[in-house]
This record gives C-alpha cells, structure tokens and sequence, in this order.
C-alpha cells in the first residue's frame, strides 16, 4: 500500500491504551472488555479509530492476562473485509501497571511512524470529527496536540484544612473559568518528540511518574506548545457506572458515530 506522510495518512500510528482495570467501573473484568450497549468497549475503540484513520497503524496496549480482549484483537486483524473497507493494521501488545507505562509500551511497538495519536480505549466513542482535527493541526505543523472542551464547573485548588478540627480541605485559591479546559484524547504528537519525553519519565521515581496524568503533560515539561483543538462530548470517558449509562443512551439515540 501506498503511505502518505500527512498525519491521516500510513506514516502515522494510534496508541490505543486499553490495558486499564476499570476499578471505578468495578465489573469483574478489565474495563476493556465490558460490553458498551453489547459490544466491547475495546471494538467500539478500534472500529472508531479504523474508521476516522483508516490507513493509521493501531497498537492497542492490552491487560497482559485477558485472553478475551487479545482474541478479540487477533480476530479485527484477521477479519475479511467484504464490504471494500480497509482492514486495520492492528497488532497488540502487553501494557503496564499504569496508563502512563502502558502508552510507552505501545510506543515501543510502532513502526516507522512520523506521527502518534495515543488514545483511551475508554473513549470510545469518540467521533471521527475530533481526529481529524487533531490530524489536521499536526499536518499543519504543530509538534503537540490536544482535544480540549470548557469546562463547565467552577474550578477550585485545595489546601489542607486551616483548622485541624473541622474534618475538611479548605480552598486555596480559583482559577478563572475562562481560562480552564478540560482535555480528551486522541493526544497527537510528532512521535520522535514524544518518545524522547518518556525516555526522561522512564528515569523517574514512581511517585514524580504518577503525577503524568496525560501525554501533553510531557510536552509541557520539553517546553513544547500544545495547541488546542475542539473536542467533542461524545468523546467521554467512560470511568464510572454513569458514564457507561451516558454513552449507551448516545448509542441508543444514534449519536455516536459507529
Ligand atoms: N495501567 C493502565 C491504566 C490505564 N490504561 C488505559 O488508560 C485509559 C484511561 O484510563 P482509565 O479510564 O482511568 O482506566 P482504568 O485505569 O482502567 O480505570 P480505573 O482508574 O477506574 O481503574 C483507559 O483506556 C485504560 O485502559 C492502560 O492502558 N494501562
Ligand atoms: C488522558 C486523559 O484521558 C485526559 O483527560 C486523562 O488524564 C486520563 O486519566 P485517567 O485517570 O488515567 O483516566
């Protein structure tokens, strides 16, 4: 096949992180494979990915121990594509104890990429529109990329208690709304800077790695711009019993793309 360098083309690569528990979600399997209106939300992931980046390379980084989600990659990648759409080219590979580990795991197995979008399985709705966005900032340039909608609650920093009696965090100060986003993914990055950020996180102590919470986070550290691109409500993350009850109202509503 024929890759193009543009970022919705071969040369780029989604790091679909999907070796999280759910512990939030608190079913008896990895949040991966709970069913999301009846289909995995780890197909619902890579169909939407496959859908809005269909010559991307997909690495999806699975629970190492749940044979059901690594069948179920096996079968995407083997599956006749009948109906003319492009077979994804899907490989899977062990994650780690955090999400952070996990997107370094899979950035280990992508080819030759110039480009990687890394995505939570856990959105997995998430329309076609928010990567194209996020493909289209990096064609035009940009190093860093990020999905981001405003946030719609008042936002306040924490400090402990000032009194010790009164069981409470107080407020340390509010940070105005108008200023405040809150960001999704696909997070889309020129790959060779990212995989020089994790190098340096790597190193880190396991309490400073915690603190990486999402992938822009490291291009801050470099001193890289992130640009903000619109995300979308349809891309939630699906954490708690709530969410899972949103998206499969969106689902059953016809909202989502798949
Ligand atoms: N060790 C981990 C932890 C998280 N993730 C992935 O990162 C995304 C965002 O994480 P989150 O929604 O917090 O998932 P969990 O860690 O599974 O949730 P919880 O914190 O409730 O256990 C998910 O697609 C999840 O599978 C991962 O690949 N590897
Ligand atoms: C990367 C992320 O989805 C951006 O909002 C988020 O930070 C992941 O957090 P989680 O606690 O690992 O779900």
């Amino acid at each position: 096949m024929q890759h193009s360098d543009s970022p919705r083309g071969g040369r780029t690569a989604v790091v679909l992180v999907a070796a999280g528990s759910g512990t939030r979600l608190g079913r008896a399997m990895p949040k991966a494979a709970v069913p999301v209106a009846g289909v995995p939300m780890l197909e619902r992931a890579i169909a939407s990915v496959a859908a809005a980046l269909p010559e991307a390379q997909i690495v999806a980084v699975l629970p190492a121990g749940h044979a059901s989600l690594w069948q179920l990659c096996a079968s995407i990648a083997a599956a006749p594509h009948d109906d003319g759409a492009p077979r994804p080219h899907l490989v899977a590979v062990a994650g780690g104890a955090t999400r952070n580990d996990s997107v370094r795991a899979g950035l280990a197995a992508i080819g030759d990429a110039v480009h990687v979008l890394v995505h939570d399985a856990a959105r997995c709705l998430t329309p076609p529109e928010v990567f194209a966005a996020v493909a289209d900032a990096l064609a035009a340039g940009a190093r860093a990329v990020v999905p981001a909608l405003p946030v719609v609650d008042t936002i306040k920093a924490v400090r402990a208690a000032p009194d010790a009696s009164i069981a409470a965090e107080a407020v340390a100060s509010t940070p105005p709304r108008s200023g405040l986003r809150a960001v999704q993914t696909p997070q889309g990055f020129r790959r060779d800077v990212l995989v020089a950020a994790q190098r340096q996180v790597a190193a880190w102590p396991a309490a400073r790695a915690e603190t990486v919470t999402d992938d822009a986070l490291l291009m801050e550290m470099l001193g890289e711009d992130v640009y903000l691109v619109p995300g979308d409500e349809r891309a939630l993350k699906i954490t708690t019993e709530l969410d899972l009850m949103l998206a499969e109202a969106l689902i059953a509503a016809g909202e989502e793309h798949a």
